[in-house]
């Protein structure tokens, strides 16, 4: 199912739901862009009054400060709240991924490297943000911010606003070559940085085999490499920035001058340039103003161009095919009505890509209450069953019935009382003991959690523990075994009237399998059970066979 989501659709969201916010920032951005223009307006009178000897009325000095003191905390109002705009688009973008994951089929995780997705919510999702807090939005008000300078520096002086005209945009293309420069070698520096980290741990974990190899002085060797890149590359970066910065100075003070040589000239130059002494001491303070915001615009353009790559990419995630809905009317107390039989796979045609066909014209039924064992060759397709069965993936052609409803048409809150699923191995959860059976299932209570503990003799163990059924999970405090008893009691623990087991002795031994068995024999009363096992004398309740590979059963 395509659906039309994408990164324009959470922020319209965000922005309708938040539209005070909205409000406030842009009427914060606003006052900041008026309110640093105008000190210097102020002290433009000031100084003009001080030349012709008048003296300064304390309401003027009182604006002054004023004016200064509002511009500094305008800005900072702007700044926090292109942060705080920021970071509600990351908190938005990342819930709606979160949503968008649960809606993904199991298919798209065959696909994607479980790191790839992860970047795209890490990484992507961080670009994203910088997207914002130091990307478009302070673009354009930094944007706002030059053009109205040169507009007042245009209106006080025609000259110095055409020479303006002229610098301005090399001043911007000389930022942009600085930045390029520093930011391939920043990116140099930090790839060095990287070597070298990987480096040191891979020089411990094999430094038996280093001595006993005599590799020494290539690891060595190869320690110095980095550190020489990393070396050159911050050399790089220090030595232009600390050219930035003399350039930028030279050249505003080589335009200051030109327009005081200009205006002292006399005839048409100096009408053209002319100014008073307050109008030239205000148009240094906004030709100082211009390069800030130029400087910036520079790093914002940056973060805009490796944003675009990060959004394309979060937008290809959130229009991922999702899962077909489910029908919810088919949830709750049963209403999947108890047909005979209850599992039935009816002419089942499946692959995962096309040049593979794993099941062809499957056929077989189980009964309500019965014991199935599937057998056959590594590869033949029996755990590829469990997934159609759990609705996971949907059959290319026939049909995966479960109590008479197609698979992939139950709804997962339907799912957990039907199917108690047992995999070869126990993935826990990070929580309690008690989590780890519950899944964090509100509707199952402590006394089911306990009830289930009990079913497979693993209660008193967990009593035995520090805090019981509280105590947090970590690796060390079970057996492979005990954690095995404790995916049967997490099966277990919501009643499931089907339970799927996946070789589930596969890789212990015979005590513990007996165990196990003994466990699940206990499990297994009065429900349908399909198991998939590779030994046959794991068969302790009178299991049917059913061998995959053959057609139909
Ligand atoms: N997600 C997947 N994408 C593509 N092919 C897959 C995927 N999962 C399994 N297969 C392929 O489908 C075939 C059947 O796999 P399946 O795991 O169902 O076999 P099996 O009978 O359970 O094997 P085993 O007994 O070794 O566990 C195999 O050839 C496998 O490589």
């Amino acid at each position: 199912m395509k659906n039309k989501n994408s990164l324009g659709s959470v922020l319209r969201k965000i922005i309708s739901s938040s539209k005070w916010m909205t409000l406030t920032t842009v009427i914060i951005i606003a006052g900041a862009i008026a309110t640093a223009l105008l000190p210097p307006l102020v002290l433009e009178r000031i100084v003009n009054r001080l030349t012709a000897h008048q003296p300064i009325p304390l309401y003027l000095a009182l604006i002054y400060f004023g004016l200064l003191a509002l511009s500094g905390l305008l800005e900072s109002g702007q700044n926090v709240m292109i942060t705080v705009f920021g970071q509600k688009v990351t908190h938005g973008l990342r819930s709606e991924m979160c949503a968008k994951l649960q809606r993904l089929p199991a298919a798209y995780f065959a696909r994607h490297e479980a790191g790839k997705t992860t970047s795209r919510f890490v990484n992507d999702v961080d670009v994203v943000d910088s997207l914002f807090t130091n990307g478009i939005i302070s673009m354009f008000a930094d944007a706002c911010k030059v053009l109205s300078i040169l507009a007042v520096i245009f209106y006080k002086s025609l000259g110095l606003g055409i020479l303006m005209l002229w610098v301005t945009p090399l001043l911007f293309v000389m930022t942009r070559l600085f930045q390029k420069r520093i930011l391939k070698a920043q990116l140099a520096n930090r790839a060095a940085v990287g070597n070298v980290n990987n480096h040191v741990p891979e020089t411990i974990r094999t430094i038996r085999m280093i001595r006993t190899l005599f590799r020494q002085k290539y690891m060595e060797q190869k320690y110095d490499d980095y550190i020489e890149e990393s070396y050159h590359a911050t050399d790089k970066s220090n030595l232009y920035d600390s050219i930035y910065s003399p350039i930028v100075i030279f050249i505003s003070s080589c335009v200051i001058a030109v327009m005081m040589i200009c205006a002292a000239l006399g005839g048409q130059v100096q009408q053209f340039f002319g100014v008073t002494v307050g109008t030239a001491v205000a148009i240094i303070a906004y030709v100082n103003k211009v390069f800030d915001p130029l400087e910036s615009i520079g790093m914002e353009i940056q973060n805009i161009q490796s944003a675009v790559a990060g959004v394309k990419r979060i937008n290809e995630f959130l229009n991922e095919p999702e899962r077909e809905k489910t029908d919810e009317s088919v949830t709750g107390k049963g209403p999947i009505p108890n047909t005979k039989p209850c599992i039935c796979f009816d002419h089942v045609s499946f692959c995962y890509d096309k040049e593979n066909t794993v099941l062809n014209d499957l056929c077989f039924k189980v009964e309500s209450d019965e014991a199935v064992t599937l057998v056959g060759r590594t590869g033949a397709g029996k755990s590829t069953i469990f997934r159609l069965l759990l609705g996971l993936y949907c059959p290319n052609e026939g049909r995966v019935l479960v109590d008479g409803v197609e698979a992939s048409k139950i709804p997962d809150t339907r799912k957990r009382k039907l199917f108690g699923y047992v995999e070869q191995s126990f993935h826990s959860v990070s929580g309690t003991m008690a989590e780890q059976i519950s899944l964090f299932d509100p509707a199952i209570s402590q006394k089911q959690v306990e009830d289930a503990a009990r079913l497979v003799g693993l209660h008193e163990s967990i009593l035995a523990l520090p805090e019981g059924y509280n105590t947090p999970v970590e690796k060390a405090i079970f057996s492979q075994g005990q954690f095995q008893l404790l995916s049967i009691a997490r099966a277990v623990a919501a009643s499931p009237e089907i339970l799927l087991l996946d070789e589930i002795t596969a890789s212990l031994d015979s005590d513990t399998e007996r165990r196990i068995l003994d466990a699940l024999e206990r499990a297994c009363e009065g429900r349908t059970v399909l198991s998939i096992s590779h030994r046959l004398h794991v068969n302790t309740r009178n299991y049917r066979i059913i061998e995959i590979g053959s057609k139909c059963l």
